[in-house]
């Protein structure tokens, strides 16, 4: 009986797998990015790779698996050839599932075997286990890929040729890994780190990128989800079987404890300074300081060509100038503002203006200062900083400019400088001589370190608002869980399945269409 009910579930399985595959659209992009370049890869998801690959080799026999063979490609309806390069296929089914691999990892198109809820709800299939019987490709899909030289007109003869088979379209952006978290070959935080690994520019952010692409973040996440899930099914039990006397008073109090743990957890979680986020995006720095001490001339000097003009004019610099840079190998987008005074010009009002609001958004300020015009005391030089009214809580390097121009005042300077508490870090610095600019570069990294942490050490770092979103509505309900379980356990049995929701969210086990275009719409076109 039980054999007969899985052979049905496997078969039920089997035709839905063969009915999308005779029904699903086939994608086809370039992968490797744009431009002319040594190599092009042209990648194909979906069932009609397989016939693609044959009809542009024109060989009905197609290399094994996961093997590059060297093959000349031709224009089907032609016959021309367009390159020689190479090919790869990567096969969905594999004869060993056939042969008894049926598991929950089974891939199967979530909208016919899940469907999806009138609200539009998908609920994904379990991860798959790596090693384990399933489709050995990225999508989890028949793939191809055709490996050719990396000129237009090869390229685009390439695509030319794709776009006449039937059944292939063009890829949207992101329509690769959607396909991929839409067989649970990955979650959402995987794929989220997927584009972050794309977009990566420093060491700092690859790192982080690369440990949450692997899975990290999302693991953490779903080890909570589980813990809620095991809570719930006790509490329900509970509440279902505690007058019969079969349940236990002791389950209700390690459901408590659990939750208890878990509001802890998630508590330190999110009090993480926004570490992963100023990672991911890059931390703001702005350089503030009264007119004409030079803040122009060290956005130069940091990002080594002339982005903002500098001039003897004090009030040169209206507009906010913005440089990306990478510093230690952590990612600082760092501006440039109007000198802060009383303006009179209403063109410079205006900049004076963008300047603090500005440096009421800014992560990092470095205050730029004239050091031929400061006190040579701390509480003078706090007083100093005092008056660009930075924001309190702001971390903030001090910069003294215009060093080459101390004389005799040199020497009590730097003996201030180095007094360290109550002022912030504070350097020497001659944007002219460039004397000073390691002692602020290496302020720069540390301080960056401590904002962004490493990305190697500890739990993952949440890395994006759309998790801290769902995480603190998590801890609201596990909160009003404390509060009602005493007085309507059904009540509080609500809130916990609200919070395993909300993590759901955001691996994506519980996700909707439009938070699915918007993640994967900043995706590029080929991944
Ligand atoms: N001697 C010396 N002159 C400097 C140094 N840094 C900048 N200057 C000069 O100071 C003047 C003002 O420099 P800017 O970089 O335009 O100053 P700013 O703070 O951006 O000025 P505003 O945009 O007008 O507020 C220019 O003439 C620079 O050449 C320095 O370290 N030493
Ligand atoms: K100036
Ligand atoms: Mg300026």
């Amino acid at each position: 009986m039980a054999l007969r009910r899985a052979l049905n579930v496997a078969g039920r399985r089997c035709a839905q797998r063969l009915c999308s595959a005779a029904w699903g659209d086939t994608i086809f992009a370039v992968s490797s990015g744009h431009g002319r370049c040594g190599v092009a890869v042209i990648r194909t998801s979906g069932p009609g790779s397989r016939g693609a690959l044959q009809s542009l080799t024109g060989r009905p026999a197609l290399p094994p698996p996961r093997v590059l063979a060297l093959r000349r490609i031709r224009d089907p309806a032609t016959g021309e050839p367009l390159d020689r390069g190479l090919v790869v296929w990567f096969q969905e089914l594999q004869l060993s599932w056939l042969l008894g691999g049926f598991s929950l990892e089974f891939p199967c198109e979530v909208k016919a075997c899940h469907g999806t809820g009138g609200d539009g709800v998908h609920q994904t299939p379990p991860r798959q286990r790596p090693g384990s019987a399933g489709p050995q490709s990225f999508t989890g899909e028949d793939c191809a890929e055709l490996h050719v030289h990396g000129g237009p007109a090869v390229v685009s003869g390439v695509l030319r040729a794709l776009g006449a088979l039937p059944g292939l379209r063009p890829a949207e952006p992101g329509e690769f890994t959607r396909r991929a978290f839409r067989r649970g070959k990955l979650d959402l935080t995987a794929a989220e780190g997927l584009g972050d690994l794309i977009r990566a520019e420093t060491e700092a952010q690859r790192r982080q990128a690369l440990r949450q692409m692997e899975g990290e973040l999302g693991r953490l996440y779903q080890h909570w989800s589980d813990a809620l899930t095991q809570a719930l099914a006790h509490l329900e039990a509970y509440i279902d079987f505690s007058e019969d006397d079969n349940v236990e008073e002791e389950v209700l109090s390690q459901v408590d404890a659990t939750v208890r743990a878990l509001e802890r957890e998630i508590g330190s979680h999110l009090q993480d300074g926004r570490r992963g986020e100023l990672l991911r995006g890059g931390v703001r720095a702005v350089i503030a300081g009264p007119p004409n001490v030079g803040k122009s001339s060290l956005l130069n000097l940091l990002c080594q060509r002339p982005a903002a003009i500098v001039s003897p004019v004090a009030g040169t610099t209206r507009d906010v100038v913005e440089v990306a840079l990478n510093v230690g190998g952590y990612p600082l987008v760092l501006s440039d503002t109007a000198g802060l005074r009383d303006a009179t010009d209403p063109v410079e009002k205006e900049g004076v203006s963008r300047a603090r609001d500005r440096l009421q958004e800014a992560d990092l300020v470095l205050a730029v200062l004239d050091a031929t015009a400061v006190p040579t005391e701390p509480v003078g030089l706090g007083a100093a900083l005092g008056s660009l009214q930075p924001p309190p809580t702001t971390p903030c390097i001090m910069v003294l400019n215009k060093a080459d121009l101390l004389k005799g005042k040199g020497g009590s300077l730097r003996a201030a400088c180095t007094q360290g508490h109550p002022l912030p870090p504070v350097t020497l610095l001659s944007c002219k001589t460039g004397e000073g600019l390691d002692h602020l570069l290496a302020l720069l990294a540390r301080e960056l370190a401590r904002l962004c942490g490493d990305p190697l050490s500890g739990s993952p770092s949440l890395t994006q608002s759309r998790h801290s979103l769902h995480l603190r509505q998590c801890a609201v309900a596990l909160a009003r869980y404390g509060r009602e379980r005493r007085s309507d356990l059904g009540l509080a049995a609500e809130r916990l399945r609200l919070a395993r929701r909300h993590l759901g969210s955001i691996t994506g086990h519980v996700s909707t269409e439009d938070i699915l275009d918007i993640i994967f719409r900043d995706f590029c076109v080929g991944k």
